[in-house]
């Protein structure tokens, strides 16, 4: 695990006793204080129980959905990935570290991929007129089968598919193995099927065929994924506690979001991790945001992700941070190790704004400035921790998805809340469900009319020129 990815936590701890500051001597305590939930934490990982470990059992299907992906690649341009939350952060985030932003631009063997999370008319439009449907598989994502929007982008782009004469039987649905819709049209269009665990929660299954087929499709080996994960899994759970990374940065964030730092940024020093920063924040909120404790008490857990670019928010929202409430815990992550470092050129030598750039390289000068925010907010009393990725390689990439992960679980442990379900987003949908007209929501839906008529009648509006 120190190989790939290194955790720093020495400026989450104050020097003294300060209030909104952990101090050393409080630092010293958190063995007494959160031992015993960090253990249970680690043994219901070890045993397998807590259902994030249900992706170190996803080895055995890789040699299939290799199989799929170079048939796949062989006889498509395009992929089309519809999908939205857990069923596309993840293998956004997978494409961008890996495969950069310009994956679809480059020339290659692989096919050009589409992730469509959306259901925005002028987006949808725009990507077919970008591809040619007849030459684009479709992959459909939904974990439930019944998220709206994706299932709208599926029942367009069929139709689109169909009609163009495209073969149902190169679809591949990737969803939750059940006797429901989803499945049903998967088995009617004897497309491929990739069954996700049942108890493996969307926004946790990067590391299964949800994430696996699309690194496939784009060239990126999904052993070396999940190696990353049993890396992290093994440190994990083979770590006494005081020398644990997962111990220390989860027991102080949580004693840090009990001390009026509700916001917790993650600010990521390299494009590559824009995607990664998405799929944090889907997360960390829709996992830790709980109001109600597994007791049932009402406990409104959770502090509120952020995710942030550096350098280049440096020039934008820096100047909050610095100076704006002293509510959030901001936490750097950095890729040590880039191939094809760029080293500047000397220019303008008589210019002080440009001659010191000589013989540096811009990951040298990435890493200046992030060290320079960082020292810059630890020394305003901000608290600040550090995430070094060694290189950009699956093997990190999937350490880092694991270690997120299970920060998340021991967080929700030290609240006692469910981090697998996420209640606070059924109305939403109840809702949408039944004023789209969905035949079993109709018993509500003169409810939902009347109660948005009465929404409606309540809105202040003023029109401008
Ligand atoms: O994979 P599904 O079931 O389509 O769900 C998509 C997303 O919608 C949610 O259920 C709720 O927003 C997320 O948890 C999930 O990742």
């Amino acid at each position: 695990m120190q190989n790939l990815i290194n955790v720093d936590i020495g400026h989450l701890i104050g020097k003294e006793e300060q209030a909104g500051s952990i101090s050393p001597n409080e630092y010293a305590k958190f063995a007494e204080k959160y031992g015993g939930v960090f253990e249970a934490v680690q043994s219901s990982l070890r045993e397998r129980k807590s259902q994030m470990t249900l992706s170190l059992d996803e080895e055995p299907k890789i040699p299939e959905i290799k199989t799929l992906a170079e048939e796949l690649a062989a006889k498509y341009e395009n992929i089309l990935l519809l999908g939205i939350g857990g069923s596309a952060l993840g293998a956004r985030a997978v494409l961008q570290f890996l495969k950069g932003p310009f994956f679809n631009l480059e020339k290659h063997e692989q096919p050009r991929i589409f992730v469509l999370d959306n259901i925005d008319p002028v987006i949808t439009g725009k990507i077919e007129e970008l591809i040619d449907i007849s030459k684009t598989a479709i992959i459909y994502t939904s974990k439930s089968g019944s998220t709206p929007e994706t299932a709208a982008q599926f029942i367009y782009f069929y139709n689109k598919y169909r009609s163009a004469g495209g073969d149902p039987r190169d679809i591949v649905i990737c969803c939750d193995p059940g006797d429901n819709g989803i499945n049903r049209i998967a088995r009617d269009l004897n497309c491929h099927l990739l069954h996700i665990p049942r108890n493996l929660g969307g926004r946790y299954s990067v590391l299964s065929s949800v994430g696996f087929l699309p690194a496939e499709l784009a060239g990126i080996d999904s052993y070396k994924l999940l190696a990353g994960a049993q890396a992290a899994h093994a440190y994990i759970t083979g770590t006494p506690a005081g020398q644990n990374a997962l111990f220390a940065l989860g027991s102080c964030l949580h004693e840090l979001s009990l001390r009026e730092k509700p916001i917790h940024v993650l600010f990521n020093y390299s494009n590559l991790l824009y995607e990664f920063g998405l799929w944090f924040v889907q997360l960390w909120a829709e996992s830790l945001g709980k109001r109600l404790s597994l007791s049932g008490e009402v406990v409104k857990a959770g502090t509120t992700p952020l995710t942030s670019l550096g350098a280049t928010d440096q020039h934008s929202i820096l100047q909050l941070f610095k100076e704006g409430p002293d509510d959030k815990v901001f936490g750097f992550v950095r890729i040590e190790n880039v191939p094809g470092d760029i080293t500047l050129p000397g220019e303008f030598a008589g210019e002080k704004e440009y001659s010191y750039f000589a013989g540096h390289t811009m990951n040298e000068q990435l890493h200046i400035e992030q060290l320079s925010t960082e020292m810059s907010l630890a020394g305003a009393g901000k608290p600040c921790y550090r995430i070094s990725v060694s290189e950009i390689s699956e093997e990190c990439l999937g350490a880092l998805f694991y270690f997120y992960e299970a920060l998340v679980v021991y967080t929700a442990a030290l609240w006692n809340i469910n981090p697998y379900d996420q209640p606070g987003v059924e109305e939403g949908k109840n809702i949408t469900y039944s004023l789209m007209g969905r035949r079993d929501y109709s018993h509500r839906r003169e409810e939902y009319r009347q109660a948005v008529e009465k929404y409606d009648s309540e809105r202040k509006n003023f029109n401008l020129p």
